[in-house]
């Protein structure tokens, strides 16, 4: 029996879903958990593997995001720690206890969707008691009062969910789940419906919520900034696979992949090779010059590697003799620039075919840099990290943003899962031009 710290401990160990051609689910036991396939999927005769081999712990207590793209799998990993998806091979251990056999309302986990899944005809306190009623617990009145105040919705019980805002809704819909007391509070894209000032709010207040019950939240979202905002730690999800997990700050600052260092803001990579170490540091040759990177921030010592450095760890300068001392530079010409209110996004095109993105922070000092000026990118060494190119490296020699919001699937069918089983219901771094 796990303690109660340990109870809300969550572990995936080797999980993998994957989905037979259109869409025909192929569960280990041939048995279906959830509602028909619903979506196509695309790769080949034998289907698409959704989630593959994926292995993780979350500490019971702590805030967690899955965060990727659209179709990389979050959804179906969510679905199946829910129960609403059988694995085809794999593990879900809660507590200590294997509970990947068991039935959605019999695992001590509830979800809160994208669409909220709240009972039309039932006021908020209704919603609310759905599931105590169901099952015979006393002191209903009491405990749905408890959970409104945390969701900041006392005064609202007799309202009818038609008539509360997209987050009250919401707020409901969380409340609904946590009365349960879950050991695991799953979260599919819970704000996306929301509008972006709304969605920032209700971030906050989801943080403090999760503070406030310390129930171990599993949240899933394609919103680099809603992730980073709220978890403890972060998984960055791709293809099925987990590329990159630890503390957002972490992945930010040392990302282990290309596609972690553009999904998570921007970075610029350039390809080079490395030459070796050269005393804390590992030198690496692009474009004909010489660069290097403090060891500790290097994951390849050897061979093809990517250079990174992100965007707002960038400064511009006039000529090479005013890059200060330590610093690394490329030197090129300004072919965009963008002014955005807190900085100024620069494109610098060097004489090397390298396309950089350089962010000045819009500190009332800096004066902007013309298109067509010549200028030299500079950063210092210590911002700088060094990675393996792989051949699926897409990204190199080029800042890019694979964060475009990414159309949501709104869980079309996932109301229908729900209320099956009410209980399951339920810095940018200062930066200076020095040219004009
Ligand atoms: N029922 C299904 N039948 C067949 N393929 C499916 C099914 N559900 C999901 N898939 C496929 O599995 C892959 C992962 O889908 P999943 O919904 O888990 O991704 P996601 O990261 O949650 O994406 P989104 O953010 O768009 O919801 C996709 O290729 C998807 O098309």
């Amino acid at each position: 029996m796990a303690s109660e710290e340990s109870a809300g401990k969550l572990r995936l160990a080797g999980l993998t879903k994957r989905f037979g051609p259109a869409g025909r689910r192929l569960g280990s036991a041939g048995r279906r958990f959830g509602p028909a396939g619903r979506r196509s999927a695309s790769s080949g005769e034998g289907g698409v593997t959704a989630v593959d081999r994926l292995d993780l712990s979350v500490p019971a207590g702590s805030f967690f995001a899955l965060l990727g793209p659209s179709g990389c799998g979050k959804t179906t990993t969510l679905r199946m720690v829910a129960g609403l998806e059988e694995p085809t091979g794999g593990r879900v251990l809660l507590g200590g206890e294997d509970i990947t056999g068991l039935r959605p309302y019999r695992r001590p986990v509830n979800t809160v969707f994208q669409s909220y899944a709240l009972f039309p005809h039932l006021d908020v306190f209704e919603n609310v008691a759905f599931g105590l009623r169901r099952r015979g617990v006393p002191d209903v009145a009491g405990q749905v009062r408890r959970m409104l105040a945390l969701v900041q919705l006392d005064g609202y019980d007799r309202q009818r969910p038609a008539r509360l805002s997209g987050g009250q809704q919401q707020r409901v819909a969380l409340a609904r789940a946590l009365v349960n007391r879950p050991r695991v509070l799953l979260l599919d894209e819970p704000l996306g419906a929301l509008d972006l000032a709304l969605r920032r709010r209700m971030q906050l207040e989801l943080k403090r919520i999760q503070t406030e019950v310390g129930v171990t939240f599993v949240h899933v979202t394609h919103d680099q900034e809603e992730a980073m905002t709220l978890a403890d730690t972060v998984a960055v999800m791709n293809a099925g696979r987990i590329e990159q997990l630890g503390p957002p700050a972490e992945l930010y600052e040392f990302p282990a992949t290309a596609f972690v260092a553009n999904f998570l803001g921007r970075s610029n990579l350039l390809a080079g090779t490395v030459l070796g170490r050269g005393g804390d540091d590992v030198l690496v040759e692009a474009y004909g010059r010489r660069f290097s990177v403090p060891a500790d921030r290097a994951r390849t010592l050897a061979g093809a590697a990517l250079l990174g450095v992100r965007p707002e760890k960038v400064r511009l300068a006039g000529t090479a003799d005013q890059v200060p001392d330590g610093h690394q530079w490329i030197d090129g010409t300004v072919s965009d620039a963008a002014y955005l209110g807190v900085s100024t996004q620069y494109l610098v095109r060097t004489g090397r075919g390298v396309e950089l993105s350089v962010f000045v922070a819009a500190d009332g000092e800096a004066p902007r840099v013309p298109v067509g000026s010549a200028v030299v990118a500079h950063w210092h060494p210590r911002h700088a990290f060094l990675l393996t190119h792989s051949s699926t490296d897409t990204n190199a020699d080029s800042s890019v943003d694979t964060n475009a919001d990414s159309s949501v699937d709104t869980n079309a069918d996932s109301s229908a899962d729900t209320n099956a089983d009410a209980d399951a219901a339920t810095g940018a771094g200062s930066v200076e031009a020095s040219r004009s």
